[in-house]
């Protein structure tokens, strides 16, 4: 164990967005924590960072609940000595109409996106004061945390709800030396895309594929995003260059929003 390198957490990082995240951050230096709520995808993850010669270990962790992100952040410590970064990046999308959002959906949704990014912030923090080393604590906002789009009302209340923490926790947390951000991407091709295309085109009567691409004319770039795209942002909050920058939730979107 080296104990000069910093330690950064990324939760729901067993796949995309998250994944490429831990790629960028090991390739920077940085020892590993790749935490998902998928077990077996945080443990192939983790190992393909040490393949690569990036010190990484794994932890099943649901960010819904407090206890098991105060166990992250424990087990982290316990076995690297210290906190540097964590990035509250699981999240969960739904795809319907105002007047058929269900009580038990809104409460799933909330629990992972709003809850937990809470959660996250609070074990974070917690652990980077005990350090008194300051810190960095990164959230994944999104485009829908900018403005709300129609069947994805309570996924984008969910983003507005993660700006808000990012500007709060910022303030709460400036004294200590903790900065609080938030990327906001656009039109990622992972994984979530595929059921938020796979919901909008059954609500929109089209065909596979069609909802992805109608979102998609709308990016200035002319590309849809790639996951190294927002990593490469990451790295940016992560890193000592953004020392001067606390409560942002700034869009990497290629081009669709401005502002
Ligand atoms: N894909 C996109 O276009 C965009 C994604 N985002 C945000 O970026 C983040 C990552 O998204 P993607 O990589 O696209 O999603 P994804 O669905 O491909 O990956 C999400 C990961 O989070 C994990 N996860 C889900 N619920 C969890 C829980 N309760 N506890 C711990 N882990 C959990 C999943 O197992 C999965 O590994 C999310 O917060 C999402 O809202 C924001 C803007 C655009
Ligand atoms: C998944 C997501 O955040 C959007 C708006 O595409």
């Amino acid at each position: 164990m080296n104990m000069d390198k910093k330690v950064a957490v990324i939760t729901g990082s067993g796949q995309g967005i998250g994944k490429a995240i831990a790629e960028r951050l090991g390739k920077d230096g940085f020892t590993i924590v790749i935490s998902d709520v998928n077990e077996e995808s945080a443990n192939r993850t983790s190992i393909e960072l040490m393949e690569k010669g990036i010190e990484s270990m794994a932890v099943q962790a649901n960010v819904s609940s407090k206890k098991e992100i105060e166990n992250l952040v424990e087990q982290t410590v316990e076995q690297y000595g210290q906190l540097d970064v964590f990035i509250n990046n699981a999240g969960i999308d739904q795809v319907d109409s105002i007047l058929n959002i269900s009580e038990e959906d809104v409460q799933k949704i909330f629990e992972v996106n709003v809850f937990g990014t809470l959660y996250g912030i609070q074990a974070a923090a917690v652990q980077m004061k005990k350090q008194g080393t300051g810190g960095k604590i990164i959230n994944a906002c999104s485009i829908a945390g900018h403005r709300a789009y129609s069947l994805l009302g309570a996924y984008s209340a969910t983003k507005f709800a993660v700006k808000a923490w990012t500007q709060a926790a910022a303030e709460e947390l400036a004294s200590s030396k903790i900065t609080v951000n938030s990327y906001c991407p656009g039109i990622v091709g992972t994984s979530m895309w595929d059921r938020i295309d796979a919901g909008m085109v059954e609500y929109m009567n089209l065909e596979k594929g069609q909802a992805f691409e109608q979102f998609s004319k709308s990016i200035a770039l002319g590309r849809t995003q790639e996951p190294e795209d927002v990593a490469n942002f990451v790295s940016f909050l992560a890193s000592k260059d953004s020392d001067y920058m606390t409560g942002q939730s700034v869009l990497i979107d290629g081009g669709i929003l401005y502002g």
